[in-house]
């Protein structure tokens, strides 16, 4: 079975809404940019590059209704503009509304309305198939890498949140990794955090690996470094919503805390993530904008409230792991490296934000 989070034929796009998994699966039309703003920050669809994909083909399926009129350069500008506002801390919308936008610059200079909507809606249509073919490259960079450093014939992985074709264009990026190791036949199985509070983990993650067959155990936040202590953990993977040019990387909260637990158990710990998600124009993670999220999704689940009423909630979306803690290595479609050399192996690669 291949879970299929995006559904786009031309002009028209549809979304699994993923605040109704596991246990109702339904997509929603995506008619407008609007829509999709909301669909972004309701939260119905997530993870750092569906967001982009979601936001650029929702602006295709308004090129191609004629919205802009005669001047589609403006309404481009705007819609990304804003779709780039829905969710602040992951790169991926912002890194794609810079280079669709300097695209759509380019193409007006030699080409009417009508053939700049049908150049942009290619160059937005064909983002879908760029992320899965990355995602399939990262899988196998980082199940080469991981089974080169054991000489076990099978590996236990510990991952957060989700990661897979849930938050991606399809197979996903530490969760792709987790394929590829059971496509190789190399997964002994994965230990997926429940990831509070919003449980991509528990909801999203867990659905995708009973759906394929994936031997995966489920654990609590608060179960990460007992795991890893008894569980003879190969290397924790996981996914990125930012990772900057000294490898510093912000990932769903929680993130933080995994690769410190790692760092002491002297596991691996491994950052899953395609270049689109790299943003080299910030040197430190203490630069990162950080997403904080309603209250309400700490002291209630699905409507029911379970936290004392009246206390005070913080609920940041996302921490930042400092580089040091990256031990086993950033991986990207273009091979596996150390925070150290990540700026020197993207340079020239990545437009500038
Ligand atoms: C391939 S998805 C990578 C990250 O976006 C993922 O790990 C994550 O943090 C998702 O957060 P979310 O708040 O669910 O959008």
């Amino acid at each position: 079975m291949t879970l299929e989070a995006i559904r786009y034929r031309a002009g028209s796009l549809q979304v699994l809404n993923q605040l109704l998994l596991p246990h109702q699966t339904a997509y929603d039309e995506i008619r407008s940019v609007q829509d999709a703003y909301e669909a972004i920050k309701s939260m119905k669809v997530r993870g750092a590059p569906a967001i982009a994909i979601v936001g650029c083909l929702s602006l295709a399926v308004e090129l191609r209704a004629g919205t802009g009129g005669d001047d589609p350069v403006t309404f481009i500008r705007e819609s990304l503009c804003h779709l780039t506002s829905a969710r602040p801390t992951a790169v991926n919308m912002g890194r794609a509304a810079r280079e669709l936008m300097e695209y759509a610059e380019n193409e007006s200079m030699e080409k009417n309305s009508e053939q700049l909507r049908e150049s942009v809606i290619a160059w937005i249509e064909n983002m879908l198939a760029r992320d899965v073919n990355d995602n399939k490259k990262i899988g196998n960079y980082g199940a080469q890498h991981i089974l080169s450093g054991v000489p076990r014939d099978s590996v236990t992985i510990l991952t957060h949140c989700n990661t897979g074709s849930l938050a991606t264009a399809g197979y996903g990026t530490a969760l792709g990794v987790v394929r590829s190791l059971h496509a190789l036949g190399r997964l002994k199985r994965v230990y997926c955090t429940e990831t509070r509070p919003y449980n991509q983990g528990s909801r999203l993650t867990a659905y995708e690996a009973v759906a394929e067959g994936i031997p995966a155990t489920l654990i609590t936040d608060s179960m990460a470094a007992l795991t890893m202590r008894e569980m003879d953990i190969t290397a924790v993977v996981v996914g990125a919503d930012r990772v900057v040019a000294n490898g510093d990387t912000a990932n769903k909260v929680g993130t933080y805390q995994l690769a410190i637990a790692a760092k002491h158990h002297g596991i691996p710990f491994y950052v899953a993530a395609p270049s689109t998600s790299c943003d080299l124009s910030l040197e430190s993670g203490r630069d990162i904008v950080i997403e904080v999220r309603p209250p309400e999704e700490l002291t209630s689940i699905n409507g029911v409230p379970i936290a004392a009423p009246g206390i005070e909630v913080w609920n940041p979306a996302f921490d930042v792991t400092p580089h040091q803690l990256i031990t086993g290595g950033i991986i990207t479609e273009l091979g596996v490296f150390l925070p150290s050399e990540l700026q020197a192996a993207l340079t020239g690669r990545l437009t500038a934000l």
